[in-house]
């Protein structure tokens, strides 16, 4: 067992000089987020880009909240590096392939530098800020600006990003910058200019510097889509820092599949230089087709099969698919109730749906269901209730209904020590990560129903009714679903209860 880290020694000489470079390349890019898919996406296609000399500038990293410090500070002690490890099959032929990424020139805690934050901000290099917070990050709340200190939110750091450089260049119009939200949230860019805005009246910002925001910054909407499934389970790691010499408690590992759908003229490739690069990047006019494609496909599927796959004892992506019952209802589910509901050219949407079926066999890799499953609720709603509602008029259909029933079995919980928690229908325990108000609200249906021995059906009314969790009254707009999924999970209780005696 070595107990040697990455770091510039592991690189050798002609490593240490490559990384002085970079450390001297100006910062184009200031990524707001450490977490792994930024590290093996946006920095793996920059690295890649960098590698060719077309990409020459550096990328700053510094973490959203309070809680990324020790990413943050372990990527720093890497000297910015860390490992990817791309694997699984390309042109049906199994690839694996690993990378030492070098694109961060500067590593930071913007909580303990936030002067060094805002110099950056003012660079006169700086042209990009990249970010990943998650859906819940771009959100706007409330909040004081409190001279010298980041705000709470992104969005809040963004704006006074921002404020700090309009001041700096006297609201020079060529210095605005271009800000690619990377939160698998539909017009992403339109969502963060809209909070940006938000704080800019509510901390009282001149009018002239909101025009500047308007006019000279642009807020770019788009989609990524890559399978980044962090780090791997023990005994893999243990094996590649073995095979490899070094240890990385930063490592990643991605599927090789991977594509960035940007709403953008074509000439934005002189500040994002990607498809010049040979990666997988797209400049369109419209990107709602692409994001509608992706989120109800893709994301559907792995939305009901970890919902529905975690109720019934199983714990991976590619289990799922190659299990005879549920991978054939997944792939029924995609193809004849969701494919259906998408207004898209047919033969085009089962293509990809193909391809998607294939990137989740991946061999190489182990997505876990319980981290596909975090923040269900909000996942649920983006995901697969829209398809749900294109079928509110006729009877719902078999997989969707699945979907439905899985989000209402695994959220069966109840308040416990290490949180909110649920059992299988094994009775396995899990927890629930989820908004903690939500949480709150399920488990108080679920615990009136309990202590009034009331029948399941009547329980899952009482959920179906609540609107902050769908948006609307799901009884009103589709009866019969509290019905439907009650049976459904009462046929669920009893073949497993048989299969268990
Ligand atoms: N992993 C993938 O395959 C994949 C693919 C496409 C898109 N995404 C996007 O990435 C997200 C998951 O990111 P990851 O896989 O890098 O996970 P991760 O846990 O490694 O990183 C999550 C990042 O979000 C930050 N964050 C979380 N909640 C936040 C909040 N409320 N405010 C500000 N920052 C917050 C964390 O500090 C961290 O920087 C998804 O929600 C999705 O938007 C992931
Ligand atoms: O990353 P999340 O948690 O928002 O969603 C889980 C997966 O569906 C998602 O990560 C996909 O793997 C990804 O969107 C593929 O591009």
């Amino acid at each position: 067992m070595t107990s040697v880290r990455l770091g510039q020694e592991v690189l050798g000489e002609s490593g240490k000089e490559r990384l002085e470079a970079l450390r001297s390349a100006p910062v184009t890019v200031l990524q707001i987020g450490e977490g792994n898919f930024l590290r093996g996406f946006v920095d793996l296609m920059l690295y890649e880009s960098r590698k060719k000399g077309i990409y020459t500038g550096s990328v700053a990293v510094v973490q959203p909240r309070p809680g990324g410090k020790p990413k943050i500070e372990a990527l720093a002690e890497q000297d910015g590096l860390y490992t990817v490890v791309v694997r699984g099959l390309e042109a049906g032929k199994p690839v694996e392939r690993k990378e030492v990424v070098e694109i961060f020139g500067r590593v930071f805690d913007p909580y303990s530098n936030w002067e060094t934050f805002l110099d950056i901000a003012k660079g006169p290099e700086l042209r990009v800020v990249v970010s990943n917070t998650t859906e819940a990050g771009i959100a706007y709340r409330p909040e004081a600006l409190v001279d010298g200190q980041p705000a709470v939110s992104y969005p809040g750091k963004l704006t006074q990003l921002l404020y700090a450089r309009y001041l700096a260049f006297d609201g020079d119009k060529t210095r605005g910058l271009y800000i690619f939200p990377c939160e698998l949230l539909e017009r992403n860019g339109d969502a963060l200019k809209e909070c940006v805005l938000h704080y800019c009246k509510d901390w009282d910002l001149p009018e002239a510097f909101v025009q500047w925001v308007l006019e000279h910054n642009r807020f770019l909407n788009s989609l990524v889509d890559r399978i980044v499934t962090g780090y791997p389970d023990e005994a893999q790691a243990e094996a590649w820092f073995k095979e490899w010499g070094y240890r990385d408690p930063m490592l990643t590992t991605a599927e090789p599949y991977h594509l960035w759908v940007i709403e953008g003229e074509p000439e934005l490739e002189n500040v994002l230089p990607l498809v010049r690069s040979g990666l997988n990047v797209h400049w369109v006019e419209e990107l709602k087709p692409y994001q509608q494609r992706k989120v109800r496909i893709l994301n559907g599927a792995h939305t009901l099969m970890a919902l529905v796959g975690l109720v019934h004892g199983l714990k991976e992506v590619r289990e799922t698919m190659e299990h005879p019952e549920w991978g054939a209802l997944v792939k029924r589910t995609i193809g004849q109730e969701i494919i259906p509901s998408l207004p898209y050219d047919k033969q085009e949407l089962e293509s990809y749906a193909e391809e998607v079926a294939g990137r989740f066999l991946n061999p190489f890799i182990r997505h876990r269901l319980s981290d596909i499953a975090m923040n269900s609720l909000s996942k649920f709603k983006t995901r697969l209730l829209p398809s749900i509602a294109f079928y509110y008029e006729n009877d719902l259909p078999d997989g969707l209904l699945h979907g439905l029933a899985g989000l209402l079995r695994y959220y069966k919980i109840a308040s416990g020590e290490d949180g909110f928690e649920g059992h299988d229908l094994n009775g396995e325990r899990y927890i629930v990560k989820d908004d903690a108000v939500l949480l709150e609200t399920i488990a108080e249906v679920w615990a009136a129903a309990e202590g009034q021995h009331q029948p399941l059906q009547e329980t899952l009314r009482k959920l179906l009714a609540l609107e902050q969790l769908w948006g609307v009254d799901l009884n009103a707009s589709a009866p019969g679903l509290a019905e439907a999924a009650a049976n459904l999970i009462a046929q669920w209780e009893e073949t497993d209860h048989e299969q268990r005696s």
